[in-house]
């Protein structure tokens, strides 16, 4: 389906980074979903084993589906849309460097928001101050307010 047909969805973190803290990348993944929470009927609960319906996984290169990473840049991440198994499913490439604050590397908060709108369904989106345009530029992700453009975009699957 396009979208999921239940506000109430899991999500298990199945493996970290060395690049941070593990304290780091729970709280830059449950911020990045509280961004899509806070705009939609939607809300995450977190499972530590067992297939939650939104598995976050690092990995590098060829790792287990057919859209192997390419090492440093160039892809970060990808997410599968809405759908079992492994529809919703998050993959970072563990070749990027990712940060908690700095804007030096990539800012896991930042990248884990974009990819879990994928995860819920949203495309990319041609507006450059959308946080689902195709390409990452950094901001401060202590004053990260969702653009309007995808506040517009998850609510019509999920208003
Ligand atoms: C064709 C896709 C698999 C590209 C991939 C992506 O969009 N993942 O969701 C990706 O990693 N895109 C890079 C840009 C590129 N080099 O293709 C990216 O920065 N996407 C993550 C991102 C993170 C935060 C904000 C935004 N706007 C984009
Ligand atoms: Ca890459
Ligand atoms: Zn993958
Ligand atoms: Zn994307």
């Amino acid at each position: 389906g396009y979208k999921w047909d239940k506000n109430s969805l899991t999500y298990r973190i199945e493996n970290y980074t060395p690049d941070m803290s593990t304290a780091e990348v729970d709280d830059s993944i449950d911020k990045a979903l509280q961004v899509w929470a806070r705009v939609t009927p939607l809300r995450f609960t977190r499972i530590y084993s067992g297939t939650a319906d939104i598995m976050v996984s690092f990995g590098r290169q060829e790792h287990g589906d057919f859209y192997p990473f390419d090492g440093p840049d160039g892809i970060l991440a990808h997410a599968f849309p809405p759908s079992p198994g492994i529809g919703g499913d998050a993959h970072f490439d563990e070749d990027e460097t990712f940060t908690f604050r700095s804007d030096r590397g990539y800012v896991l908060f930042l990248v884990a928001a974009h990819e879990f709108g994928h995860s819920l369904g949203l495309s990319h989106s041609d507006d450059p101050g959308a946080l689902m345009y195709p390409v990452y530029s950094y901001s401060n992700p202590d004053t990260f307010v969702l653009p309007r453009d995808d506040v517009n975009g998850i609510q019509h699957l999920y208003g």
